[in-house]
């Protein structure tokens, strides 16, 4: 009891310190454009301002980032939160590219680090400067050309064919949860790239897996609510549990490449390394580039997984949600098949049996229908829907809007993505033609189509995601015929990627008459 009385103390004193420092910090200075405030959303509460949509499902806080693009067009708005630093909505490409552009002005800041330290530490997506830059240039010493295609030429197939497998025994069975299957076969995948996954393999449904998706799930709630410090002493019990095992895991995973690093040095100097296959040879580099990068263990370990869940999640949720979009759109999947045929007959190849088909040869330049339906499903599914920087000075946006140090600038991709003014009339249409211009694929600039994020920050991981999208939305769309269990409107579960609730369960056919 008196424990619960201290803390709503607590708690009353840390909302009015917050409100107390937020009046400091933002003396003298605000958040204008011309001289003039900026508007703001329709249903802005006084005192409470926008808390309380925060506070909503994050379905529901979509909407209403839609409701907000909608209303305003490309217009920056103003919100406020209790406990916040005053903030910004941007809808403007423009403003977008200003801040890709000026990575060193807008930074992940306190806001969000303060809310993810628990989870990613010193991670590359929580880094800043000189350990931002380090992680980064180890992961593209890593993410090469050439190791990317030993990933996707030769794991990739293998990992796709266990799945392709595993779905054929289950036809006609029970339904299949293909977010699963998705996920199993990119954990696989990043599995090899981030660690040496024959010594730890890595299943979706493995106890790291089930934690990390619930850290994740718990982390993003604290972006959405204010007060999650004092919430969480009562209710973040299983958090913290989460947060152990995922950190266990990237401890060990770091151990197990520390032996690798002292057994491979002996190999090299016996002569084994030759032998060895190129899948093996690369299995585990990347956390070995950042272990000769980087001294201290832990931050190895906060960088491994960040990179391993920056792959996993996001690429294996685009295809959940590509494959429900292509569920609904059955004039689209006749149009991947078409071009898997295409390409067959166009390079003189069988396709009579499963052992002609090789998924290989399925890239982006050779199918652009097929990427331009991943780009679309990423258009109106991004897998990171949100972002948010902080600015460390004061700045003036390309619109006119002046942001006083510290303000908090938030983009929803999500609405975004839906713009009538950047995407047409047709905007919330699953269209994947608007990908391309006479049968070749077209690119979008980062401002305008963010998925991928953009400047220097880039993803690092996008040649990789499109190269596994790329080989498995054609191969199960030519092996399988999908059906839903249910029409039911799919929605995602809080988290800081875009995993649907409940999965995507299926009943999955083997096509016979392939045409
Ligand atoms: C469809 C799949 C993917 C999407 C939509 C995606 C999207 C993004 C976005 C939006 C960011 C910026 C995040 C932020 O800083 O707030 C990002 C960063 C990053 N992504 Fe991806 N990503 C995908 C796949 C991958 C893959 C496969 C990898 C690894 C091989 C990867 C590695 C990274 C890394 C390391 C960063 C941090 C870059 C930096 O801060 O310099 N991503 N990604």
């Amino acid at each position: 009891m008196g424990f619960v009385h201290h803390a709503a103390q607590y708690a009353l004193g840390a909302v009015l310190l917050a409100f107390v420092l937020r009046a400091f910090l933002s003396r003298g200075k605000v958040i204008r454009r011309n001289g003039e405030p900026l508007r703001k959303p329709s249903d802005t509460l006084p005192l409470v301002g926008n808390g309380i949509q925060f506070l909503q499902t994050r379905w529901k806080l979509f909407g209403w980032f839609d409701k907000c693009q909608r209303q305003f067009g490309y217009e920056t708005v103003a919100i406020t939160v209790p406990t916040l630093p005053p903030g910004v909505i941007i809808h403007d490409p423009r403003n977008l590219e200003y801040v890709f552009k000026h990575e060193g002005v807008f930074t992940k800041g306190t806001f969000v680090k303060g809310r993810s330290w628990d989870l990613f530490g010193n991670g590359i997506i929580n880094a800043d400067g000189e350990l931002w830059k380090t992680q980064r240039k180890a992961g593209l010493s890593f993410l090469t050309t050439a190791n990317i295609r030993v990933l996707t030429d030769v794991a990739l197939p293998q990992h796709l064919f266990e799945s392709v497998s595993d779905l054929k025994q289950r036809e006609g069975g029970e339904a299949v949860d293909l977010q699963h299957v998705f996920h199993e076969i990119t954990t696989k995948v990043m599995g090899r790239m981030a660690y040496n996954a024959s010594h730890m393999e890595m299943h979706a449904d493995d106890e790291f897996s089930k934690s990390f998706d619930y850290a994740s799930g718990g982390t993003a709630e604290r972006f959405q609510n204010p007060l999650w410090f004092i919430t969480e002493m009562f209710l973040g019990a299983k958090l913290r549990a989460s947060i152990a095992v995922v950190k266990e895991f990237g401890n060990r995973i770091v151990s197990s490449a520390v032996k690798d690093r002292e057994s491979q040095k002996v190999r090299d100097s016996a002569g084994f390394a030759e032998d060895e296959s190129k899948l093996d040879q690369i299995s585990g580099s990347l956390i070995q580039s950042l272990l000769d990068a980087i001294c201290d263990q832990t931050i190895v370990a906060d960088a491994a997984l960040t990179y391993l869940s920056a792959g996993r999640d996001t690429t294996g949720q685009a295809l959940t949600w590509t494959f429900y979009l292509l569920m609904r759109h059955p004039e689209v999947v006749a149009k991947v098949r078409k071009e898997v045929q295409q390409l067959f007959e166009d390079r003189n190849l069988p396709l009579t049996t499963e052992a002609d088909f090789d998924p290989t040869l399925f890239t982006p330049a050779a199918m652009p229908y097929a990427m331009a339906v991943f780009y679309e499903a990423l258009r109106l599914f991004p897998p990171i829907p949100f972002e948010i920087r902080q600015c460390t000075k004061d700045v003036t946006l390309p619109d006119g809007t002046f942001l006083p140090r510290h303000s908090v600038l938030v983009w929803c991709i999500w609405a975004m993505q839906r713009s009538k003014l950047t995407w047409g009339e047709d905007a919330d249409a699953f269209r994947p033609e608007r990908f391309l211009d006479d049968g070749k694929l077209v690119s979008r600039s980062a401002s305008e189509f963010p998925v991928f994020y953009g400047g220097p920050r880039t993803c690092l991981g996008r040649k990789m995601a499109e190269a596994i999208a790329v080989q498995v939305i054609p191969t199960m769309m030519w092996l399988f015929d999908f059906a839903p269990v249910d029409d039911r409107e799919r929605v995602s579960k809080t988290s800081l990627t875009l995993p649907m609730e409940g999965g995507l369960p299926v009943t999955v056919e083997t096509r016979r008459r392939r045409a």
